[in-house]
C-alpha cells in the first residue's frame, strides 16, 4: 500500500544555467507543493502503513529550511530546478523514512516533477 503526506511552502528562486533571456533566470517565487509518497504493509493492528504524523515529522526541518527562503541560498540547491529540488528532499527524508517511493515537487499548478530515487 502506498501512501502520501502533501506539504506546502514558499520560497523565491532563480535559475543560473538556463540560456540568456529565459525568464527564469530572473528572481521569482512559487508556491511549492510536495507530495511524499511511502510503500510498505499496512499493519494490522494499527491499520497503517506509518503515522502522516511521522512523515509530517521528517519533513519538518527540510521545511525549516525551505519555506520563506530563497532556494540558490541552500546548500545543495545552488541550481534550484524542481529536478533538483526532489533529489534533494529524497537525499534527506529517505534515511527517516526507508519506505520512501517517490517525491512529487510541483512549482506551479501545471508543472513540476516526480522523483522515485533513480
Ligand atoms: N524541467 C524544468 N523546467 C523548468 C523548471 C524546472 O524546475 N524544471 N523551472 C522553471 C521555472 O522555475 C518556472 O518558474 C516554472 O516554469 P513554467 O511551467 O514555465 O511556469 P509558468 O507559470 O511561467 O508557465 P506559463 O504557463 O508559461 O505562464 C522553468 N522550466
Ligand atoms: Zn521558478
Amino acid at each position: 500500500m502506498e501512501i502520501f503526506r502533501e506539504f506546502t511552502f514558499e520560497a523565491a528562486h532563480r535559475l543560473p544555467e538556463v540560456p540568456e533571456g529565459h525568464k527564469c533566470a530572473r528572481l521569482h517565487g512559487h508556491s511549492y507543493r510536495v507530495a511524499v509518497h511511502v510503500e510498505g504493509p499496512v499493519d494490522p493492528a494499527a491499520g497503517w502503513v506509518m503515522d502522516f504524523g511521522d512523515i509530517k515529522a521528517a519533513f519538518k526541518p527540510l521545511e525549516e529550511q525551505l519555506d520563506h527562503h530563497y532556494l540558490n541560498e541552500v546548500p545543495g540547491l545552488e541550481n534550484p530546478t524542481s529536478e533538483n529540488l526532489a533529489v534533494w528532499i529524497w537525499d534527506r527524508l529517505v534515511p527517516e523514512l526507508p519506505w520512501l517511493s517517490s517525491v512529487t515537487v510541483r512549482e506551479t499548478c501545471t508543472s513540476g516533477c516526480t522523483y522515485r530515487g533513480r
